[in-house]
């Protein structure tokens, strides 16, 4: 049976809590520097690697962390949510995203299924709708085939498979896997809709309505929004709409669609890329196997998750420097910094992932805790990102641990050598000095030119951005975020924060407003 305690009930806390700062600086300088670079590594699935030798961490304190993995019981928590445990107590609830991908320990029977055996049958029923679609066996009224598929969704039914579809997209170019161009609207501003729509043919695509509870407004607003279009072309909305929702929702064996696909409420929105969610879209943009092999990446690096050595483990690693971070250094943000264009919606991704799993005040017994939780995460892509909030990064006054991202070969093959390098190798020489300058810093007669240094970063390198790499690279986040809710015992798995909102724009929309909300609402003349 697992202990959930609360973080500050654990003695290896408190050990952390008085072990002597690390000068990071000291430590990143010299040959010493390069040695750690070389030791302080940690192999990943498919061949990617977390190198943490510029976080402020040493030997001390990596074993002071091992004993709050274990104290904390991260692997045997995992262990119980893998195999069927209640771990959402908030919804009362199973997590079962890893099911998706692979078998990390039993069978979990829920709803009268085998969960594994129900999400498979999902995806291949995708896989077979997808062939059907390009042989043309499914096409439009017409019987052309569909180019264009865009998906309908917001939040986990956006941002996951939008980020997705975007890394993999010109790899799917360069190597012939691009089936079918994929776009997104998930703002309920008419113009996010209009955009998209008047830069499609409309009588060539399929629009994919994601929405897990089939009750989200600005799903369902968009969703009308497109049919209305659609009609106005004088098309059938029903023969170009698939939807992808829980058995539950109202969405569900709706004749209203040309096919449903199932996930179900033990898949949280920002955890479901590799469910049917993830799935529709990227199978039908970059065929079946190609999601396939995007699964197996994501299933590689689950099982390095199952590790009880955090030098093996490197998500609970991951998590646990995230913690010493957090609740003893005492930084308030972190920012995951991609050293790839392909990943330019990965940051916001994690935004989701990360703030709506661990911002949480309260334990998950309902308890306020003394501590803090969750980061605030932001990032943007390298370089572009050095030329914008970095300025603060380097020499502001906050201290902002840093995750960095980065690939040996680009996507497209396409490079030239200009000035005596490639692009690709100016772009991996930024994001080498960045660490290093970040972490020793430079001192200067001029204080506006010193730089104090000691800021601390990690980075995972991988050969190239592939479906496989992509896999392994979420799943690690992914993976990161729970192991981080378990050490602060927390839900990492409800998201009550973003019902208030919502609950009040009804409000506001049904005039039952007054005070401050009915003023606002005459500001914006609703
Ligand atoms: O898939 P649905 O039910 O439309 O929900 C969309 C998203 O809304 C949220 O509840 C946040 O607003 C997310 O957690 C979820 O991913």
């Amino acid at each position: 049976m697992v202990n959930w305690k609360n973080l500050d009930e654990l003695a290896s806390f408190k050990a952390l809590k008085e072990l002597p700062a690390v000068d990071l600086k000291t430590e990143m300088t010299g040959e010493k520097g390069a040695e750690r670079v070389k030791a302080y590594t940690v192999p990943m699935a498919e061949g990617l690697s977390y190198n943490f030798a510029a976080k402020a961490v040493n030997d001390d304190v990596l074993a002071v962390l091992q004993k709050l993995a274990d104290e904390a019981q991260l692997e045997d928590k995992f262990a119980e949510l893998y195999n069927g445990g209640m771990v959402n107590t908030g919804e009362k609830r199973y997590v079962l995203h890893h099911l998706c991908r692979g078998q990390l320990g039993n069978d979990v029977i829920a709803d009268g299924q085998n969960k594994r055996e129900f999400y498979v049958e999902q995806q291949n029923r995708i896989a077979a709708f997808a062939k059907k679609v390009y042989s043309g066996e499914i096409a439009n009224e017409k019987g052309e085939k569909f180019t264009t598929v865009v998906q309908i969704g917001i939040g986990g039914s956006d941002l996951g498979p939008r980020a997705m579809y975007l890394a993999l997209e010109n790899w799917a170019k360069a190597n012939g896997k691009l089936k079918m161009n994929a776009k997104f609207i998930s703002n309920v501003d008419p113009d996010d809709a209009a955009a998209v729509l008047n830069s499609t043919d409309v009588a060539h695509a399929l629009f994919i309505l994601v929405s897990k509870s089939g009750t989200t407004l600005e799903t369902l607003t968009n969703e009308t929004f497109v049919k209305n279009a659609l009609k106005k072309e004088g098309l059938d909305p029903s023969k170009h709409m698939i939807a992808v929702t829980s058995e539950a929702s109202p969405l569900a064996h709706n004749e209203g669609y040309l096919d449903a696909f199932y996930m179900d409420n033990y898949i949280g929105g920002r955890y479901s890329s590799s469910s049917a969610v993830g799935g529709a879209v990227l199978s039908l943009a970059f065929g079946p196997e190609t999601f396939a092999e995007f699964l197996e990446g994501m299933a590689a690096e689950d099982k390095t998750a199952k590790e009880t050595d955090i030098r093996k483990n490197p998500a609970m690693l991951d998590a646990l420097i995230g913690v010493y971070e957090r609740n003893v250094l005492n930084y308030e943000c972190t920012a995951v910094l991609p050293y790839s264009q392909a990943l330019s919606r990965f940051p916001a991704h994690l935004q989701q992932l990360d703030m709506e799993s661990n911002g949480k005040s309260v334990n998950r017994f309902g308890e306020p805790m003394n501590y803090k939780t969750g980061p605030i995460l932001f990032g943007e892509p390298g370089t572009n990102g050095q030329h914008s909030f970095y300025q603060l990064l380097h020499q502001g006054t906050n201290i902002v641990p840093l995750q960095f991202v980065g690939f040996r070969k680009n996507q497209c093959g396409m490079d030239d050598v200009i000035e005596g390098s490639t692009s690709q190798a100016k772009l991996c020489a930024n994001v080498a000095a960045q660490i290093v300058a970040f972490a020793t810093g430079k001192d200067d007669d001029n204080p506006n030119k010193r730089f104090a240094g000691n800021r601390p970063s990690s980075i995972i390198i991988g050969d190239q951005l592939t479906p496989r790499t992509l896999g392994a690279l979420l799943a690690h986040f992914e993976n990161k975020v729970m192991f981080q809710g378990f050490a602060w015992n927390v839900n990492s798995f409800d998201q009550e924060g973003v019902q208030l909102g919502k609950v009040l724009a009804k409000k506001v929309l049904a005039h039952q407003t007054d005070g401050a909300l009915a003023a606002y609402s005459d500001l914006l003349n609703i």
